[in-house]
């Protein structure tokens, strides 16, 4: 899901050449519209294995609540960007500019997440840090 094609296009002839284009649904829109209409047909309520999040940091709260239902329980929802450049762990003083607004998103996202009996988490250490969370019930 993303409301920007670009990225899907560039990669396509990558995923073809694979031979694993037709695993792909492209769906060219806001993620919130698509996960709000995957669980208004009825159908997809707990039917998802994983999902990976990297989109727009001042959603992902919203992502978590509907993901929830979508994925299985027991299956895995993965946020990326959650030590964002590792500045989640410093003074806001220190913060440069450039992080500081993605910065009180992912502080956010991971307090709402740890507080959150839900799931399992693990924030784990690689890249820019990724969060995996296991659905509980
Ligand atoms: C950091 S990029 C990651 C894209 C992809 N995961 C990758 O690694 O190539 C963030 C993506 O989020 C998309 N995005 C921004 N707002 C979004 C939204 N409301 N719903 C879904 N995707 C969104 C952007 O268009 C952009 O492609």
């Amino acid at each position: 899901i993303d409301p920007d094609k670009e990225a899907y296009e560039f990669g396509l002839p990558y995923i073809q050449r694979a031979g694993v284009d037709h695993k792909i649904n492209f769906c060219h829109s806001d993620a919130l519209t698509v996960l709000n209409d995957l669980i208004a047909n009825g159908k997809e309520e707990g039917s998802f294995d994983f999902a990976f999040v990297d989109a727009n940091k001042d959603a992902y709260i919203k992502y978590h609540e509907l993901l929830l239902k979508l994925v299985k329980v027991g299956g895995i929802i993965a946020y990326d960007n959650t030590l964002w450049f590792g500045t989640v762990v410093e003074a806001e003083e220190n913060v440069e500019e450039f992080a500081k607004k993605g910065r009180k998103h992912l502080l956010q996202l991971n307090s709402f997440l740890a507080a959150d009996d839900r799931i399992e988490l693990a924030l784990v250490s690689i890249g820019d840090g990724l969060t995996l969370c296991r659905r509980l019930y």
